[in-house]
């Protein structure tokens, strides 16, 4: 008779779990930053709010970001006017229209994970999805591994308003499910899409200017999996996945949050944040190191942090006394897309990697954080395998 001790020991893969494929995808649909104050004043038909035009203008200007994408662009907003206005109980219109874009755009970003991945759907064996534009039930998750033909025993994980940390807490668990699973191929989708979270500007709400001035919606998607096939390099290994932690830094519940209202999605982002991040990240990185044994100087690694805006990436870099170019794929991302919350960590893998194809990146340990409500922080030790492949 089996133990238990050996079933667990055949069942868990021999070594570290690793990104395998990334996709990435946005709506077609994009707005250029300096031009988007006057966009966002004439299509809410706010124009009369000239002081909050003047801020989002100085937040733009402010914000490291050339363009963003959108789904809900003109037409749409067009055919639903009451959007703009945030007493309105437009919540179901709103879940109604995300529930079928959110899977929609994290199947383009998907699909191309798996291209690249070179095996078919059906070997996915978990499903971890991420998305805050989200209410419904059955989600996402189940409507993806529809789209995509996975396999009716996929096993589904969804991850709902993580907000910026989605990313990096979705990674994570893929590293334990395919670590803990001989065989697992796990799935990563985040999906994010602002229309929950758009409304007209109202005095007062100078959390409606700063959403204007830095979010975007995109999907990314990574395949991860311990134990690559390399017969005929069938797999070929990105990004292992060393070690992972999570961080809440005590007594900030308030700093972010997010709430479903009938209007749609609330939400608060406080001043502080940049703030509260670059005082609390040094310990989390150096737990994450020690625990691996090595101490290695700042400048030795290569940096996927989450750009949740420019102030956060400046306070990092400034921390680390980090060289410039450490955070230039964080900033590729800022710049190309904006901040698309959960989704964006895997863009920052994904621009990472085309750097240390490129020789612009030689580092071969790095670390990826992502922060969110809580305030949490998500950090993951990484080790690169993508140096010399191209
Ligand atoms: C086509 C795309 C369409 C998109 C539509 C989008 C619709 C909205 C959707 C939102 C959905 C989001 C839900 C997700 C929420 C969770 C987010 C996270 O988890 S974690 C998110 C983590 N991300 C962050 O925490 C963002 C980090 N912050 C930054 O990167 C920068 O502060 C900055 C770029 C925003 C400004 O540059 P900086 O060098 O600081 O320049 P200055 O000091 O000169 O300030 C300029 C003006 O900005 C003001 N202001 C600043 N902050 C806030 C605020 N929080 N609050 C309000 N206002 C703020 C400041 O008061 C000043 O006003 P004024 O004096 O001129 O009147």
């Amino acid at each position: 008779m089996a133990t238990v001790q050996k079933i667990r020991r055949e069942h868990r893969a021999d070594g570290p779990a690793a990104v395998l494929a990334i996709g990435t995808a946005n709506p077609e649909s994009f707005q250029l930053q300096d031009d988007y104050a006057d966009y966002y004043f004439r299509v809410t038909k706010s124009e009369h709010h000239a002081d909050l035009k003047d801020k989002l203008k100085r937040i733009c200007k402010k914000s490291g970001i050339e363009k963003r994408y959108a789904h809900l662009d003109e037409e749409l907003l067009g055919a639903h006017p009451d959007f703009i206005d945030r007493t309105l109980p437009t919540l179901d219109a709103r879940i109604e229209m995300a529930s079928a874009a959110v899977p929609a755009l994290a199947a383009s970003a998907a699909e191309k994970a798996i291209a690249e991945w070179n095996r078919p759907a059906s070997d996915i064996t978990h499903l971890v999805f991420s998305t805050y534009s989200g209410g419904k039930a059955p989600s996402a998750d189940l409507r993806l591994a529809s789209l995509l033909g996975l396999r009716p025993t996929v096993s589904r994980t969804i991850l709902s308003l993580n907000g910026c940390s989605g990313g990096g807490k979705a990674l994570q668990l893929a590293k334990e499910l395919a670590e803990n699973n001989r065989g697992a191929r796990v799935l990563v989708a985040c999906s994010e899409i602002t229309l929950l979270a758009f409304y007209g500007s109202l005095e007062g709400r100078l959390d409606t200017i700063f959403g204007q001035g830095i979010f975007g919606d995109g999907a990314s998607a990574a395949i991860v999996g311990a134990d690559p096939v390399v017969v005929g390099t069938i797999e070929r290994p990105l990004f292992e996945m060393a070690f992972a932690t999570q961080t809440t830094i005590p007594g900030t519940e308030d700093e972010i949050t997010m709430q479903l209202t009938k209007g749609g999605l609330d939400f608060h982002v406080s001043t502080r944040v940049p703030k509260l991040l670059k005082n609390n990240i040094e310990r989390c990185l150096i737990d994450a190191l020690e625990f691996l044994g090595v101490s290695p100087t700042w400048n030795d690694l290569f940096w996927a942090i989450h750009p949740g805006g420019r102030a956060i990436l400046d306070h990092v870099e400034d921390l680390l006394a980090l060289d410039d170019g450490k955070l230039a794929a964080s900033r590729r991302v800022l710049s190309e897309f904006g901040n698309m919350s959960g989704a964006t960590v895997i863009f920052v893998l994904d621009e990472m990697r085309r750097r240390m194809a490129r020789g612009e990146e030689v580092a071969e340990w790095g670390v990826m954080m992502a922060f969110g409500p809580g305030i949490t922080i998500e950090t993951m030790v990484l080790h690169a395998t993508c140096h010399h492949e191209n």
